[in-house]
């Protein structure tokens, strides 16, 4: 059984929208240096307030953003075949872009869409028959599943740290959003029942009323997170290895630009362990930090703590109205929209390297493209081991994986269920670790469990809720198995992780089941082309907080990286800034932005040098 659908007629189907209530302006777009049309804005659907799931209706059909992607496929064809028979080609013409991007995961897509508002001519290469990567979508039986990502960070009308919402609006769109009261509900040992409400106070009021003599432990700790998540909020983000832009940032901003500077090495489990004593909340701490990095307190950079622990607060989770999925959907529409293009079904095998320096791909079938830069957005190992087979690892690269390992895949089991299993406020995020923190890290320990339609009614059909389960699992646990073997094997290991959950949560769960999809860390890599199908980088020991963590250019000329295997991370928000970043340092190398190439040289000296401390 296949996580994704392989059909495009399936992908091309619009996803349902609901009756409009309420709207998310959003008013921070990035300074686009080319304005969109009116004409051109894609509004992506009506609105909804929470829990008010009408019926469907679209302000902007699909029908016009299948249009435009078919044509602009026919069109890249077109000129590849134009290629092909001699024109084009490194030296310039139609057929030559400014940027080619590898892979459409928000990361790309986000590094993508930033770069053609600054004007650059860009072309997106991805493997699969939509846009979105791990935030991707697919539909089965009446259901429309988000293939990974559903808390989403970042999504607000407010401050500057709303890169979801940033991103859109700088290709002219506009999503429309529910917002979660709860960013999750964790259930942990020894009964211990935490529900991280959007309201800052209520979320304390409840942590402390569990561990009344650490109250002022609690609100140092999370005192200490806000003035990351302040400092944060109060910049202008862009690309840290752009020097002209850094050093404007420490003159207008010097406090907070320190304060990031001091917190950049560090970790939360030792600024949680200034505050904290008991070790049953210093374990929920590990909680908190293990569901946005995969590992505990202690190897979680602080700076990407101060992130999510505030941000779910104060702009809030928000899940777009209709699924994941129509972000990118709309990004790429958007990038379209920008003169720009993204082919589909095209899948990179080889960068091409002339003199040292990264000139375009080649595609699986043969075809070549070729640009002034190549960004990839497959992951490093991917980028390094695989698209640049044969070359040497650059010692840069040898340090990121001495200091990184691919963090496991998951097991992710897609459900259909009828509603009336569900008890009545059931909240829509939820973590599960019965009774052992020790397991907390262990493949198939803790269970993450999604319930979109909590928000979102029209994902399902009526009636009926969507489940997205998943557990951390790794390949090795899948490989050679006989078909039989690998399929006998998830329908046992993805009963036993729904009949926890029917002990822990919902009696009556297995009976209630409407629909079921098990994909392995195997599905994932096939479909996201990740190495081991990888939910990410994490650290291999203790790291020096994001110090360690590589930016956006390589040691190969014309080559950039972009994506979770970039500064800051996993996490949608995250790679949403790793393309910001990356966007901004290729357009400085394109002279779409100003340069100074000897602060180059001696930033880009000084940042590699700080990373072989971390
Ligand atoms: N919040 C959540 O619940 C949640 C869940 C899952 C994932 N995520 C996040 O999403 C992040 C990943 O985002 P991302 O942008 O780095 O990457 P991604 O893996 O989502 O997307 C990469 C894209 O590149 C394409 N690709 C890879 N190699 C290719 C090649 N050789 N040729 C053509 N296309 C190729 C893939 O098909 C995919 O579409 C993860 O870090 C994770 O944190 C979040
Ligand atoms: C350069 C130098 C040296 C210095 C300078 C200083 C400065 C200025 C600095 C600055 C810095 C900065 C700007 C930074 C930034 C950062 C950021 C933005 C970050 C971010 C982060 C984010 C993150 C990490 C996120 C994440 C998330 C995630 C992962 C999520 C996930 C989720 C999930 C998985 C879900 C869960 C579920 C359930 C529970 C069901």
């Amino acid at each position: 059984m296949a996580l994704f659908s392989n059909s495009p007629s399936m992908a091309e189907l619009g996803f349902r929208t609901s009756n409009p209530t309420k709207h998310f302006l959003h008013s921070h777009g990035f300074q686009a240096k080319r304005k969109v049309p009116r004409s051109q804005k894609c509004k992506i659907s009506s609105l909804r307030a929470i829990g008010s799931v009408g019926s469907s209706s679209s302000r902007c059909g699909y029908g016009d953003k299948l249009i435009v992607r078919s044509s602009s496929v026919l069109n890249v064809e077109n000129k590849a075949v134009e290629r092909e028979s001699g024109g084009g080609g490194g030296g310039g013409g139609e057929n030559y872009y400014d940027a080619l991007v590898i892979g459409s995961g928000i990361g790309g897509l986000v590094a993508a869409t930033q770069l053609a508002v600054k004007g650059a001519r860009v072309l997106a290469l991805e493997k699969y028959v939509i846009p979105g990567g791990s935030s991707g979508f697919y539909e089965r039986n009446g259901y429309t599943f988000d293939v990974g990502s559903s808390v989403m960070f970042g999504f607000s009308d407010k401050g500057n740290l709303n890169l979801i919402t940033q991103a859109l609006a700088a290709v002219g769109c506009e999503m429309a959003v529910i917002p979660d009261p709860t960013t999750v509900h964790f259930h942990l040992p020894n009964n211990l029942s935490v529900r991280v409400h959007k309201e800052y106070s209520e979320f304390i009021a409840e942590l402390t009323s569990k561990f009344p003599h650490e109250k002022e432990g609690i609100l140092k700790f999370y005192s200490e997170c806000w003035k990351i998540f302040n400092a944060l909020n109060s910049l202008e983000l862009k690309s840290l290895e752009e020097p002209i832009y850094l050093f404007g940032q420490f003159f207008k901003k010097p406090l907070e630009c320190l304060t990031l500077a001091y917190y950049l090495p560090q970790n939360t489990g030792d600024i949680a362990r200034k505050y904290i004593k008991d070790p049953q909340l210093l374990s929920f701490i590990d909680a908190e930090c293990f569901i946005v990095s995969t590992v505990n307190a202690l190897q979680t950079p602080m700076i990407n703590a101060g992130m999510v622990l505030c941000d779910r607060h104060y702009g809030g989770i928000n899940y777009p109205v209709g699924g994941v999925g129509g972000i990118a959907k709309s990004l790429a529409k958007g990038l379209a929209h920008q003169g720009s293009e993204i082919l589909y079904k095209a899948n990179v095998t080889n960068i091409l390297i002339d003199q040292g320096r990264a000139v375009g791909v080649r595609l699986s079938d043969g075809r070549e493209f070729y640009a002034k830069t190549v960004i990839s957005n497959a992951t490093r190992w991917d980028t390094f081991g695989k698209l640049l087979k044969g070359k040497d690892l650059p010692k840069e690269e040898e340090n990121f994986q001495k200091a990184y390992v691919k963090a496991p895949s998951f097991l992710s089991i897609h459900m259909g269920v009828k509603a009336e299993v569900l008890p009545p406020d059931t909240d829509c995020h939820h973590f599960v670790l019965e009774s052992d923190w020790a397991r907390l890290e262990e493949p198939y320990g803790s269970i993450f469990l999604s319930i979109p339609t909590v928000l979102d009614s029209s994902l399902a059909p009526p009636g009926h809720h969507i489940l997205h389960i998943f557990t951390t699992s790794s390949i090795e646990d899948w490989e050679g198995l006989s078909r039989k073997d690998y399929e006998e094997k998830k329908e046992l290991v993805a009963n036993e992780i729904i009949s926890r959950l029917e002990k822990k949560l919902f009696p009556g769960l297995l009976s209630s089941i409407d629909f079921k999809e098990v994909g392995t860390p195997k599905t994932h890599r096939r479909y996201l082309a990740r190495d081991k199908g990888t939910y990410g980088p994490m650290p291999r020991g203790t790291p020096k907080g994001l110090l360690g963590m590589p930016f956006n250019t390589t040691a190969i000329d014309g080559l950039y990286c972009v994506g979770d295997s970039c500064f800051p991370g996993q996490g949608v928000i995250a790679v949403a800034f790793s393309g910001v970043m990356c966007a901004h340092r290729v357009a400085a190398d394109l002279g779409l932005e100003k340069k100074s190439p000897l602060l180059d040289a001696v930033l880009l000296r000084t940042l590699g040098w700080l990373r072989t401390l971390a």
